[in-house]
């Protein structure tokens, strides 16, 4: 068995995360059988020892029926009216699933500002650490109902894999409709299961895609940002099918194993690179991509071809590659207004006061293979 495989199996702490697509079906929305065969495995995990914080989609899902909405709606509003109803059927079931077990459910709701914004992460950090120590089991999910478009993390796999780094999880297991990661899409015919990924040379290449169930919402995609987020803080992570929980929760022979980063990145380097909130970005030529992410130098002004974006000074932004790649992220030491007039020069040229990096390599965190968004 590989060495993730034992991390998983032998955590003391663990953040277990759970997809609409496993809890509800399109046509009668929370599927309680299912939630309990899920509480079951969890509670077998913590009648052995080991602490859970558990991270549950769902309320989007749970939430259609009762409101008579056929499908998934697509508008915002729609979507968190139906988190309003849906998570409240979706604590209660938890509450009477893990009753049956004795153990008590916190619902813990978050907003995208609480795991991303230094002064909001402590303050979460202590809810946490006291609802384990007094037994409890956290049920976490975002907070739909207030968060916008802007700011919502929309999928839960990446809160997931904040939330791991937050309680300082030994293991991150994201369990789904899929029981692995593919070498490509399962829709489009015959794919290979990956069973262990130990860097980006394993992921390199491979098709990933959305949800096919419409019930999800990031898809691959999001699992495998969440992978590399959870393995940059040192965290493994197993993805598995939920239908599978038990096997993923006591053995850990099934499903894809992610190896962890062999160093685990300091809190802040880690919040630079994968939690902080971006506000612009930085587009790099290829000299400037080299530099920042295989020799770890500074940016320097010359590097830049374009900027986007309304940013302040002491703001994260990315770097891009020519080939819109997201190859970086750091700490910008410039107002996005002041950089058109600088990007392209060498330092000696700009004005003294000017004459710095654009983002220093101590405030820099290069990223295995992210594409930009958009
Ligand atoms: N390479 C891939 N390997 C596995 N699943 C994939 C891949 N590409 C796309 N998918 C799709 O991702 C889906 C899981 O994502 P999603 O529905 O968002 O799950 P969840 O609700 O658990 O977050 C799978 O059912 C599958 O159809
Ligand atoms: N917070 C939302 C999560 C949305 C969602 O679909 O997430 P996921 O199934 O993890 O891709 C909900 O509870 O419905």
């Amino acid at each position: 068995m590989s060495a993730t495989r034992k991390a998983v199996a032998g955590a003391e702490r663990l953040v277990v995360k759970v997809g609409s697509s496993a809890l509800t079906t399109a046509g009668n929305g929370l599927d309680v059988g299912r939630l309990n065969a899920l509480v079951d495995a969890i509670a077998g995990r913590i009648a052995q020892g080991s602490q859970l914080v558990l991270v549950s989609s769902g309320a989007i899902g749970a939430g259609l029926a009762p409101l008579a909405l056929g499908k998934r709606p697509r508008d915002l509003a729609t979507q968190q009216a139906a988190a309003s109803v849906g998570q409240l059927a979706l604590a209660h079931a938890y509450a009477e699933s893990f009753g049956r077990y004795s153990l008590t459910v916190g619902q813990v709701l978050l907003t995208s500002d609480d795991v991303v914004r230094r002064s909001h992460y402590r303050n979460a950090q202590r809810t946490f650490s006291r609802l384990l120590s007094l037994g409890a089991v956290p049920v976490v999910n975002e907070n739909d109902t207030v968060a916008t478009e802007e700011i919502r993390f929309g999928d839960n796999d990446r809160l997931a894999a904040l939330v791991a780094h937050l309680v300082g999880a030994d293991a991150l297991v994201l369990l789904s409709d899929v029981d692995g990661l593919y070498d490509g899409d399962p829709r489009s015919g015959a794919t290979r299961k990956i069973t262990e990924v130990t860097g980006e040379s394993d992921v390199d290449g491979i098709a990933v895609g959305m949800s096919s169930s419409g019930l999800g919402t990031g898809g691959m995609v999001s699992k495998l940002a969440a992978a590399r987020t959870a393995a940059a803080a040192g965290i493994p992570v197993l993805l598995a099918a939920a239908t599978d929980a038990s096997r993923a929760l006591t053995a850990a022979d099934v499903g894809t194993a992610f190896a962890s980063a062999d160093s685990r990145l300091s809190a802040r380097r880690f919040w630079l690179g994968y939690a902080a909130g971006t506000t612009g970005r930085l587009h790099l030529d290829d000299g400037a991509v080299t530099a920042v992410v295989r020799r770890r130098r500074s940016l320097l002004a010359a590097g830049i071809v374009g900027v986007d974006g309304d940013f302040q000074a002491g703001d994260v932004v990315e770097l891009v590659s020519p080939a819109q790649r997201v190859v970086a992220r750091g700490a910008v030491a410039f107002d996005a207004s002041e950089l058109p007039e600088l990007i392209g020069r060498s330092t000696h040229e700009l004005p003294e006061e000017q004459r710095r990096e654009v983002v220093h390599a101590d405030d820099l965190v290069p990223l295995a293979a992210h594409r930009a968004s958009s």
